[in-house]
């Protein structure tokens, strides 16, 4: 049977960080303060731009009072950093793969609609989704349920996965009363044995796999 099967975005189909970083760091810059490692943007990264610019500012000891200030900065800056960000090994074969088996995709991210769309088209993966919500397109964003519910309705009936890299990821659809596919080679902040999922890959060419596995109930 034909499921619906959602996905989480940075660090689970895009390896986005190094975008993120460079207009952190532009942001960062403009402060006179030192740049982002790699590492210390993917510890930013998971809650949407708001709490990324909090953490960003907690990092380099920048008040509350800049927030807003900064996150429009980071925010006007956010949808032109596209070049740096490269597809998960296989995503794109094992996406088309599903969606020729029948299966309608959806895309639940945290990142803004605006940026999430200007990634997708950059990769022109826009059309591979029937149904798209960023974290800034309903009044509340993942780890709550409404997003994940608000994308799956957008894909009709049938049964429903979410896949996803983080701890987020899992809390949402725990919540929302949908099976867990945790991609392991992503932006996760817990050790991966805290993180509950139905199955866990590292590998896209595994995902037809135990898409098939889990619907068929084994
Ligand atoms: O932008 C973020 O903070 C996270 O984005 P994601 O939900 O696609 O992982
Ligand atoms: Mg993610």
């Amino acid at each position: 049977m034909p499921a619906r099967i959602v996905f989480d975005l940075d660090g689970t189909l895009v390896h986005s960080a190094p975008d993120i970083q460079a207009v952190a760091n532009a942001v960062l810059a403009g402060e006179g303060a030192a740049a982002l490692s790699l590492e210390e943007t993917i510890g930013c990264i998971g809650s949407g731009a708001a709490i990324f610019v909090e953490r960003m500012r907690a990092l380099r000891g920048i008040g509350d009072a800049e927030q807003a200030r900064l996150l429009e900065s980071f925010i006007a800056q956010y949808e032109s950093g596209v070049s740096l960000s490269t597809l998960f090994p296989g995503m794109r074969a094992a996406l088309d793969g599903l969606a020729a088996t029948g299966h309608r995709l959806g895309l639940c991210t945290n990142k803004p609609i605006a940026p999430t769309h200007a990634l997708l088209r950059h990769f022109e993966m826009s059309d591979l989704f029937e149904s798209v919500l960023g974290g800034d397109s309903l009044p509340v964003r993942k780890p709550d349920p409404e997003p994940l519910h608000a994308v799956l309705s957008g894909l009709g009936e049938g049964p429903a996965l979410y896949v996803g890299d983080s701890e987020v990821d899992a809390e949402t659809a725990a919540r929302a009363g949908v099976p867990f596919v945790f991609f392991t080679e992503g932006y996760c902040h817990l050790p991966h044995d805290q993180i509950t999922a139905a199955a866990r890959f590292s590998e896209f060419a595994e995902l037809p796999g135990l898409v098939a596995r889990i619907h068929a109930g084994n």
